[in-house]
């Protein structure tokens, strides 16, 4: 694959005695969405964890845009460009939508034009703009949480299971917004355990179980290949279809 904007080679994490990445090798190529999926406690959320330094890889090399990050702070590590929305939705409740944003921007104040532009994925924002974020439903504090990612210009954005627990249209919205939102120079690295919520919106798939990728390429040819899915997914798919 041509330049990759992030690529895991050999990545083990340890965490406390448990040995829970295992020679984990993604690539995550430049530009689109890609899809991280794989049943529960297959390993998904430590790869995130590890990509943003919230884990030390014991092993293997991390490198975004090139450089091995696998040592660098979190902090260093989201100023390379990196944003990571975790599956608990951290929104602020107390606080309003603007200032959930607000609180966000940290390389200077929110700008008007960026905030235009996040509507333009999220409408209800606008709405909800200054009601306290903890008023709104599950699926607007996910967008919240996602918009609070985007108020600056990122490279990458690690999105982990955002559709976890939401009607079927909200999902359809978030996935409309994804959509979009792969348009734009932006690369999204997304966690998902649903086939069915992804199948049309990644560009590529890799599939962990058991702390490995055990599967990776374009998602078209896993869409039209019903076998492959049954031997990677069997469990999501009779799960969720
Ligand atoms: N803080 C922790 N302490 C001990 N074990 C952990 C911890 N966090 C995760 N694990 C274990 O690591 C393994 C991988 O978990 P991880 O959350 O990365 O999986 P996942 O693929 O994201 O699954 P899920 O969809 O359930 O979030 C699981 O067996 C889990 O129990």
């Amino acid at each position: 694959m041509h330049d990759p904007i992030l690529q895991l080679s050999a990545v083990h994490t340890h965490i406390g005695e448990y040995h829970i990445l295992q020679g984990v090798d993604l690539t995550v190529p430049r530009g689109g969405l890609s899809v991280l999926l794989g049943r529960n406690g297959a390993g998904k959320t430590t790869t995130l964890r590890t990509i943003m330094g919230l884990w030390k890889a014991s092993a293997g090399t991390v490198r975004f845009e090139g450089r091995d990050i696998a040592a660098l702070a979190t902090p260093d590590i989201a100023q390379l460009g990196i944003a990571y929305v975790p599956e608990s939705m951290a929104v602020f409740s107390d606080l309003t939508v603007r200032e959930n944003l607000y609180l966000a921007a940290r390389n200077g104040p929110l700008q008007e034009a960026r905030v235009e532009w996040i509507f333009g994925f999220f409408p209800a924002l606008r709405k909800f703009w200054h009601y306290p974020a903890g008023n709104l439903s599950g699926g607007q504090k996910q967008m919240v949480a996602i918009a609070r990612a985007m108020v600056e210009p990122r490279k990458l954005l690690l999105i982990d299971e955002p559709t976890k627990g939401l009607a079927p249209a909200i999902i359809q919205s978030l996935i409309a917004a994804f959509a979009e939102l792969k348009q734009t120079d932006t690369t999204i690295l997304l966690v998902e355990q649903n086939f069915s919520v992804v199948k049309h919106l990644g560009d590529t798939v890799s599939v962990m179980d058991d702390g490995k990728v055990v599967h990776a390429g374009a998602m078209r040819a896993l869409v039209e290949d019903d076998k492959l899915q049954q031997r990677l997914l069997g469990l999501s798919l009779s799960a969720h279809q």
